[in-house]
């Protein structure tokens, strides 16, 4: 009985037309390639779409899980937005895409979040989170990483002045990404206004799109041999990296912007989802 039922989770309201467009051709690159192998979203309705007590933030959650798995190396894809106004004004706005496989294969996960704090900065998470240990299988770094070109599209978005690197404040999350992952910030003057819509449309939406597609064509639909023994590490592993990625993500962000109940509850139905 909320009015976001009117608003689709795919519309990704609040944020600007290229952070638009680009959240929706990725949602639909993913849903054309791999649509077959996926269950509609089962989440309850008061998780797909979801605000706090004041109204200040909306939230949207879309979750679609892969076919059983003899019919899919896709566990789950998982699309969000978040919108909270901030008492300075201004507003945060927080969408993001992550695609996880299943122990079928070992091939890397994908992740793409924008987290838009002011009209000024953002920060872009851009990476295929590697499931096995890239020390102990070169092979996997090689395949992966280096033939993928990866670093390349990360350097040229390093080489643009207002990129930094975003380091993030948890060493845990440092941990469980690539080496090639893209973690920036933008900071551009106020004065420039648009800079950083022009920003995502010009930088942002190519990369992201093609290594959607590396990940499409490498990972998702890619065929990796994985025995018995393997997929048992792997089950452990990605199970861990769920848990604990919900924690650091949310389990301080989601009780401080809808409150305990909808945290609670919201953090509920994804964990019914990522802890299969
Ligand atoms: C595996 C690789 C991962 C990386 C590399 C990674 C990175 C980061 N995400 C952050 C955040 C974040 N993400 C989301 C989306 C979301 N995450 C999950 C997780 O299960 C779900 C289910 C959903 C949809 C609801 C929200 C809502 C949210 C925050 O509030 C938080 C944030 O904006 O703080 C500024 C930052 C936290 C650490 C830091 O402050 O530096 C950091 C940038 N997060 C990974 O998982």
């Amino acid at each position: 009985n909320n009015e976001f039922g009117v608003t689709k989770f795919k519309e990704f309201p609040y944020v600007s037309a290229p952070h638009r467009n680009l959240m929706v051709d990725l949602v639909s690159k993913v849903e054309n390639r791999l649509g077959s192998q996926l269950l509609p979203c089962s989440l309850p309705p008061d998780a797909q779409y979801y605000q706090n007590q004041s109204g200040s933030a909306h939230a949207s959650l879309h979750i679609r899980s892969g076919n059983k798995p003899s019919h899919s190396q896709i566990d789950f894809i998982l699309g969000s937005w978040i919108h909270c106004e901030l008492p300075t004004g201004g507003a945060l706005n927080i969408t993001s895409l992550s695609a996880f496989l299943n122990p079928l294969t070992d091939a890397p996960n994908f992740l793409i979040e924008l987290i838009q704090s002011s009209p000024t900065s953002l920060i872009l998470i851009l990476d295929l989170p590697p499931r096995k240990d890239l020390v102990l299988c070169p092979d996997y770094l090689h395949t992966f990483y280096e033939e993928t070109q990866l670093d390349t599209r990360k350097q040229i978005l390093e080489k643009i002045p207002e990129v930094k690197p975003y380091i993030s404040s948890s060493l845990y999350i440092r941990s469980v990404v690539s080496p090639t992952a893209i973690m920036v910030r933008i900071e551009t003057e106020a004065s420039r206004t648009g800079r950083v819509e022009e920003f995502i449309k010009d930088h942002v939406d190519p990369i992201a799109k093609e290594v959607l597609g590396i990940w499409l064509d490498q990972c998702a639909c890619g065929k990796r041999e994985v025995g018995e023994a393997e997929r048992a590490i792997l089950e452990k592993r990605d199970g861990l990296i769920k848990v604990k990625t919900i924690e650091v993500d949310l389990g301080s962000s989601f009780p401080r912007l809808f409150g305990p109940e909808v945290a609670d509850r919201v953090l509920g139905a994804i964990r019914d989802v990522f802890t299969v």
